[in-house]
């Protein structure tokens, strides 16, 4: 028998649902775990009331891109660790790459991590299948399996695969299964040792450099085998200029692409990666590694100005769909050396919502209705789930977000075991104050 669950009233939000387009000051009323009403003034007798004013009312986050790390890199997160890490920073649903160990490239691991998150009962999490077994780029995984055990889509995340006609089969199972294809793009071979953005801070640091083509030729070979096989792809972390006018172009072909853009990606520029002077270990008498601050290394890497800016005008036109994190928990001795050696891959779940208001709401990119758009209607869209919307019936996967709160960020606050951000001690705008999953409060701030 399933437990009675609370009735909650949620009073004097700004209710922001891009499902109907609603923006007004709304009471909403959470019965069974479903929106019961969303009215001017509700007298209703419940287990909770709780105060929004002067807050925004969303759906749920639903964050298309997270790296949770369970299986195998468990150090690193786990199920329970980022869910908890996802409804802190307002997500609701989350989906989990496939980059695990084993990867997830049959139902078994698929079930596995359904399981596991149910038991933690946070942020739903739905698995992302591999698209080939091992992430080796040989063979297709068991694609038809794991659509069976519920994956939302199909990913190679952490790589691309190289080989074309192998990804083309792939994009026609997505086509056949009508699940979308996530879509890492870089192409390996060029990217020939780089770890940061090809550009004069790289030189400076003598580093190798990774140039936007190593992103844009997939991105334009992925475009094509959408094209051909009518796949819907989605193309993960873009960063580059060049992204948003593919991407562009190719929605005025009536190709079915969507794009993704991380809070890092419009925030920072390579010029931001923090250099650490050489230093020399007197008693050893040997140089210390160390060149720049890893926790600015994350792949792809951080561009140019003109790359942000086009990143935020196609976010603001909306060429670019989604803000999704690209969540990558590494632990600190992992990062504990230098840009050459240290794994790509910063955290996320825990800053999104307030750099994406900060940088682009205040910074006059996006209306608060285009945050909701890009942060939840979209993906749940994309993805094809029934969720990102509030309206009366829809499960009440909801976040009351404070607008008006400027703190600075403070990694030990995370429920993330990754403590590895470029954005600690960053002044931001914008808090998660409450999340609600399925009509029941599982994150709360607690300090108002
Ligand atoms: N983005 C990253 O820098 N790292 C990701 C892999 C990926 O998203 O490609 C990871 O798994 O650590
Ligand atoms: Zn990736
Ligand atoms: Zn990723």
């Amino acid at each position: 028998m399933e437990e009675k669950k609370m009735t909650i009233l949620i009073k004097n939000g700004r209710v922001i649902n891009p499902a109907t387009g609603t923006d007004e000051t709304l009471d909403v009323l959470v019965e069974n775990g479903v929106v019961a009403r969303t009215e001017k003034s509700i007298k209703e007798k419940c287990d909770r009331v709780i105060d929004a004013k002067g807050c925004f009312v969303m759906p749920g986050f639903i964050d298309m891109h997270v790296h949770l790390r369970d299986p195998g890199f468990e150090q690193k997160e786990t199920i329970e660790t980022g869910a908890r890490a996802a409804v802190h920073g307002g997500f609701t649903t989350i989906l989990a790459m496939p980059n695990t160990k084993p990867v997830v490239d049959n139902p078994d691991v698929v079930n596995y991590v359904h399981n596991k998150a149910k038991t933690v009962g946070a942020a739903n999490v739905l698995q992302v299948g591999a698209v080939t077994k091992g992430q080796q780029g040989k063979e297709l995984s068991d694609i038809e399996g794991m659509v069976k055990a519920g994956i939302p889509a199909i990913s190679e995340d952490g790589k691309s695969v190289m080989n074309a006609q192998l990804y083309r089969e792939a994009m026609e199972l997505a086509a056949k299964y009508n699940i979308a294809v996530l879509a890492h793009c870089e192409d390996i071979n060029l990217v020939n040792g780089g770890v940061m953005n090809a550009d004069v801070n790289a030189r400076e640091l003598g580093l190798g450099g990774i140039t936007n083509s190593v992103e844009d030729i997939i991105i334009a070979r992925d475009i094509m085998l959408s094209r051909d096989t009518g796949a819907r792809l989605h193309l993960c972390h873009c960063s580059t200029k060049d992204s948003v006018s593919m991407v562009k172009h190719a929605k005025m072909e009536g190709i079915h692409v969507t794009a993704e853009v991380c809070p890092h990606h419009f925030t920072l520029t390579s010029d931001d990666i923090r250099k650490i002077e050489p230093t020399v270990d007197t008693e050893k008498k040997v140089a210390i590694e160390a060149d720049a601050d890893t926790n600015y290394k994350m792949n792809p890497p951080l561009r140019t100005k003109e790359d942000v800016q086009a990143l935020k005008e196609g976010l603001r036109d909306d060429v670019m769909d989604v803000i999704a994190t690209d969540h990558a928990p590494h632990t600190f001795e992992d990062k504990n050396t230098s840009m050459k050696s240290a794994p790509f891959g910063i955290v996320g779940l825990e800053t999104a919502a307030c750099l994406t208001y900060t940088e682009l709401v205040l910074g006059g990119y996006l209306t608060p209705m285009q945050m909701a758009e890009k942060m939840s209607y979209n993906p749940a869209k994309i993805i094809g789930i029934d969720k990102g919307d509030i309206e009366p019936g829809k499960v009440a996967d909801i976040v009351i977000f404070d607008p008006d709160e400027t703190y600075v960020i403070d990694k030990n606050t995370f429920f993330s075991k990754g403590r590895n951000t470029p954005f600690d001690g960053r002044k931001v705008t914008g808090k998660v104050r409450m999340t609600l999953v399925n009509g029941q409060v599982v994150y709360e701030d607690k300090e108002k």
